[in-house]
C-alpha cells in the first residue's frame, strides 16, 4: 500500500481510551496520550502498571478491548500495513524466530519488509557492528545471551530505518558499555528526526533522554508533561515515588533475615 504523506504536525503515537481486560483483571484502564514528532518519549511505572500491555495494543501486536491507536497518522488496527511501514518495535517477551543466527535473523526481518537484498546485507553489517554481536558470528539466537538478546532486537527494529521507535525497556539486562552506545545510536536517531517512545525503570536513563515523560500505575496514566513539567524542581525519583504510592521502609520488615 502506498503510504501518504502525513501533514507535518501529525503526532507520531495517538492512544485515544485503550482498554485491555485478562479475564476480570483490567490490565489498562483507558489510556489517551499523544507523543509528539520528533520527541524521545519515556514511559515510566512500577512492575504490572500496564507498560508492556499499553505498547503492545499501540503498535498492533494485542488487540484492544476499546480505543484506538494511531502511529503517524494511521490507525494501527485498520490499515495495518501503513502503520508498520513506518515502526520499528523492540517487544518484551515475544519470542523472535531464535533459531537463526543474527545475520540470518536481520535478513529474515529485512526481507519479509520487502528491502531489497543488498541493502539488508549492508545495513545488517553495519547493525551488526555497531552494536558489537559480530558480524561473522554463527552463534544462533536462542543461545545469546539475555543483552545480546535485546540489542539483535534493537537491530531488528532499527533495520528499515523507520520513522518511530517503540521499544519496550531497551536497557533492560544489557551492559553499562553496551546501554551507552544504545543512549548514542537513538539520541542520534532523534537529532536526526525520528522520534522514540520507550518503557524503562532506569529513571536516571530516562532523565538523561527524555523530552517528555508519563508516569502510569494500575493501568492509567498518572502524570504525562515535558520532562520539566513532571519533573519540577525536583528529581525524576522523588516524583515517581510520590505518584505511584512507594511504601517507605520501617526497618522492622523480614526482621527475621
Ligand atoms: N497475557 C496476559 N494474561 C493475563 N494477565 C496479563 C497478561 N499480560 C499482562 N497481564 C497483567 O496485566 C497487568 C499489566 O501487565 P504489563 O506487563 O502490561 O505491566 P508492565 O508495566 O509492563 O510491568 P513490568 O514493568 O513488570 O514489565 C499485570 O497485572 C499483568 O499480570
Amino acid at each position: 500500500m502506498p503510504v501518504q504523506r502525513q501533514p507535518e504536525d501529525t503526532p507520531a503515537m495517538s492512544l485515544r481510551g485503550l482498554v485491555k481486560r485478562f479475564d476480570t483483571r483490567l490490565a489498562v484502564s483507558g489510556v489517551s496520550l499523544e507523543v509528539p514528532a520528533g520527541s524521545f518519549f519515556g514511559l515510566l511505572g512500577p512492575n504490572g502498571a500496564g507498560k508492556t500491555t499499553t505498547l503492545s495494543m499501540a503498535v498492533g501486536l494485542l488487540r484492544p478491548d476499546e480505543g484506538q491507536a494511531h502511529l503517524l497518522g494511521y490507525d494501527v488496527w485498520h490499515s495495518p500495513a501503513a502503520a508498520k511501514a513506518l515502526v520499528g518495535v523492540l517487544p518484551d517477551g515475544v519470542r523472535m524466530f531464535d533459531r537463526l543466527t543474527g545475520p540470518e535473523l536481520l535478513a529474515y526481518h529485512g526481507l519479509l519488509r520487502g528491502m531489497p537484498a543488498d541493502i539488508v546485507d549492508q545495513r545488517a553489517g553495519d547493525l551488526l557492528e555497531v552494536l558489537e554481536l559480530g558480524t561473522g558470528n554463527r552463534t544462533l539466537v536462542v543461545d545469546y545471551s539475555a543483552g545480546m538478546k535485546k540489542k539483535i532486537g534493537l537491530a531488528c527494529a532499527l533495520l528499515h530505518a523507520p520513522r518511530l521507535l517503540v521499544l519496550d525497556e531497551p536497557f533492560e539486562a544489557v551492559d553499562p558499555v553496551s546501554a551507552a552506545l544504545i543512549r548514542d545510536i537513538l539520541q542520534r536517531y532523534v537529532s536526526g528526526g525520528g522520534t522514540v517512545v520507550f518503557s524503562s525503570h532506569v529513571l536516571e536513563v530516562v532523565e538523561q533522554l527524555c523530552s517528555h515523560v508519563a508516569i502510569m500505575s494500575d493501568g492509567a496514566l498518572r502524570m504525562i508533561g515535558t520532562l520539566a513539567e513532571v519533573r519540577g524542581d525536583r528529581s525524576l525519583q522523588d516524583v515517581f515515588v510520590q505518584v505511584v504510592g512507594g511504601r517507605v521502609a520501617t526497618g522492622s520488615e523480614l526482621a527475621w533475615l
